[in-house]
């Protein structure tokens, strides 16, 4: 019994002192001329809220938001992160305030991987990373990138080709399958071939037409109507910022828009995708640098247009 009273003699000492520690960094605090600090959870003495954090950060966020509000703030050890999530307060610090938010928080292994920050992403803003911007730039529009993209526009011009002449010679011989009848390449097909062809739609027209837009062949005129600018990526709409808005906006951002956009519509235009037998399609995510699929996702494609000359 004496024993045991005096094993836990050392212990509570120690809580009490951490006790009276934090209280007097507690009274320090309020003390200090800080400015009023938005609300958020509480955490422990010295470590803040570091125990609690869990490894889907991004859902973790969201509930302490429907908590606490739009801005929230938490204590990780003896640093101060502000968390915001609507659309004004991104636009104050993205936008408006951008210049004073324009650092990232460096992490050790940061630092170790860029060889001391040299990279464009985690660079301090200022003059390097100012310089680093203009040379992307430049390296972006370099000619070694320009003929990627040609030859991927070269590429998707072959192909049009190949569909409006294939359509054509079916139209001609009369051996159009029922689907094909009133789809939205056949309607083009159609107004080429009026004698009275106000809209003067020639061959090429029809394959310019038929480059600017995924799944051509579909009729979904919505895809003329204005959308309000709801899928405007460009930054300017703090709904949706999947590239970033302010002076760290992504720099690959004009390369993205075409590469991103060229692969999925050949992708999806030219094969029919499936899930191996037996799998369902997962759609929880995992975070890491970016959010990802938690499980990859393996899809088996099936070539979808009759052409075999397409896929060569
Ligand atoms: C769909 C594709 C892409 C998405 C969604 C994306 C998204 C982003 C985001 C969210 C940021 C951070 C912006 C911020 O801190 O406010 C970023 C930064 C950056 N991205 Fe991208 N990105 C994409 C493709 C690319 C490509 C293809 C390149 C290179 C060719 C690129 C190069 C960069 C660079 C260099 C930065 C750092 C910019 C800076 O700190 O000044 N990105 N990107």
């Amino acid at each position: 019994m004496d024993l045991l009273v005096n094993s836990a003699l050392p212990i509570s000492a120690l809580v009490l002192a951490i006790s009276i520690l934090w209280s007097l960094m507690e009274l320090i605090k309020s003390n200090r001329k800080t400015p009023l600090l938005a609300p958020g959870p509480r955490g422990l003495p010295i470590v803040g809220y570091l125990p609690f954090l869990r490894k889907d950060l991004h859902h973790q966020f969201t509930e302490l938001s429907h908590r606490h509000g739009p801005i929230f703030k938490l204590w990780l050890g003896n640093k101060l992160w502000i968390v915001i999530s609507s659309p004004s307060l991104i636009k104050e610090v993205l936008r408006d305030q951008d210049a004073i938010f324009a650092n990232r928080d460096i992490t050790v292994a940061a630092r170790i991987a860029t060889y001391g920050l040299n990279d464009i992403g985690w660079s301090p803003y200022g003059p390097q990373w100012r310089n680093l911007r203009k040379i992307f730039a430049r390296e972006m529009l370099s000619s070694a990138n320009l003929k990627a993209t040609y030859n991927l526009r070269k590429d998707e011009v072959r192909k049009a080709k190949i569909l409006v002449n294939e359509r054509m010679r079916n139209h001609s011989q009369n051996t159009l399958k029922n689907e094909e009848r009133t789809d939205f390449l056949q309607i083009l097909v159609d107004l080429m071939r009026e004698e009275d062809n106000k809209a003067s739609l020639g061959k090429v027209q029809l394959k310019a037409l038929l480059l600017a837009w995924d799944n051509p062949s579909e009729f979904r005129p919505e895809r003329f109507f204005g959308n309000n600018g709801k899928w405007d990526f460009s930054g300017n709409n703090f709904n949706y910022i999947p590239f970033g808005s302010g002076r760290r906006i992504c720099a690959g951002l004009p390369l993205a828009e075409i590469m991103v956009r060229y692969i999925l519509a050949s992708l999806l235009h030219s094969f029919e995708w499936r899930l191996p037998d037996g799998e369902k399609l997962d759609m929880s995510d995992k975070l890491f640098m970016t959010l990802r699929k938690r499980i990859p996702l393996s899809a088996i494609p099936a070539p979808r247009l009759s052409i075999s000359d397409l896929y060569e």
